[in-house]
């Protein structure tokens, strides 16, 4: 289990983790999701015990990483999958890994299969791809076999291939009874991944919910668009609005409605005689809806948009919490 409470990390004027308390329980994959700058690798390197909090603990299993007797045995990280001596073969950097942690060289064979670099081991890291990289780092993480994984944007750069990979395999870790822990500041990355999602902005938690919950509650809180496409859009669009509907252009044969449902517009449409080309609902993405919900976090955004606080568990718009 990790365990974060209180925790707050500051960098003279910058207040990159404020206040921020969460856990990542055992058998889930929770996603850490936040914009760019919101201060997902500052929390996950105090979690490693790279960087010191300024207040407030993270531990797992209880313990600081600090006072992890084994760090290795406690927390598996993928902070920087680059950061690798690029003349040292996959095999020696997990072996003198494994050495210094006092791991039997069997576990070094037992992760290069289990990522799948067995065949390419003796050969130079720095002649690895990407992913290939991404896997020596899951591989260095997976050596002390660990109850909890903390991976820092484990996808990022990856094929398709690679993708689907570490989602399988952080699927499976979570279903060894692991607590895994991986961020992202892409929705569409996690969503088909993760149990849980804890999303912060500004380093401060705007949501800690359920992935099924989210979805749930995004879907309550975005309004069903309708897509209307008729050749006689402009009084077309002039009727749905006397019978109470929100609606905008989309071109010169189209219109976009809220509040009336397909069925109503459908009657209409059947009523007056209208032609359509098209009615359909468009239901908000995930990814709109969790770009909504940290847009006021975003540090720097193309739009202007006024700072507001968010306060633990309450989400910007100040609508309703997503806990
Ligand atoms: N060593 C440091 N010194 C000063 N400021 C820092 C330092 N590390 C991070 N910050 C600042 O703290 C904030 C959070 O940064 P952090 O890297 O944790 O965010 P992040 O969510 O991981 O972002 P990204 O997705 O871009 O990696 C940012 O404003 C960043 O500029």
């Amino acid at each position: 289990m990790i365990e974060v409470r209180g925790l707050t990390k500051r960098y003279g004027e910058v207040l990159a983790v404020d206040d921020l308390s969460f856990t990542v329980r055992p058998g889930e994959v929770t996603g850490f999701l936040g914009p760019n700058g919101a201060g997902k690798s500052t929390t996950m390197r105090m979690l490693l015990g790279l960087d010191a909090p300024t207040s407030g603990t993270a531990t797992v299993g209880g313990l600081p990483a600090a006072a992890q007797p084994v760090p290795l045995r406690a927390v598996g990280a993928l902070l920087d999958a680059g950061a690798l001596l690029p003349g040292r073969s996959a095999f020696h950097h997990l072996l003198a890994l494994a050495a210094s942690n006092g791991f039997p060289r069997r576990r070094v064979d037992a992760v290069l299969e289990e990522v799948g670099l067995s065949g390419v081991a003796r050969r130079a890291a720095g002649t690895y791809s990407l992913g290939m990289k991404q896997r020596l780092g899951i591989a260095a993480a997976l050596l002390g076999d660990p109850p909890a994984l903390v991976l820092d944007e484990p996808l990022n750069g990856l094929d398709p291939e690679g993708i689907v990979w570490i989602r399988r395999l952080m699927r499976r870790m979570a279903a060894e009874g692991r607590a895994v822990m991986m961020s992202s500041h892409l929705m569409s990355e996690v969503e088909l991944t993760v149990d849980h999602l804890v999303v912060i902005g500004r380093g401060r938690l705007i949501a800690d919910t359920g992935r099924a919950e989210f979805i749930a509650s995004c879907a309550e809180r975005t309004e069903r668009e309708v897509v209307v496409r008729t050749p006689r859009a402009a009084p077309f669009g002039g009727r749905l609005a006397a019978a109470g509907g929100a609606v905008r252009p989309d071109g010169e044969d189209g219109l976009i409605v809220t509040g009336l449902g397909a069925a109503r517009i459908g009657a209409l449409a059947a009523a007056d005689g209208v032609e359509l080309h098209e009615l359909a609902l468009r239901q908000t993405s995930l990814e709109e809806a969790f770009m909504e919900l940290t847009r006021d976090s975003v540090e720097y955004s193309a739009r202007k948009v006024p700072a507001r606080k968010a306060s633990a568990g309450t989400d910007p718009t100040g609508k309703e919490t997503v806990r």
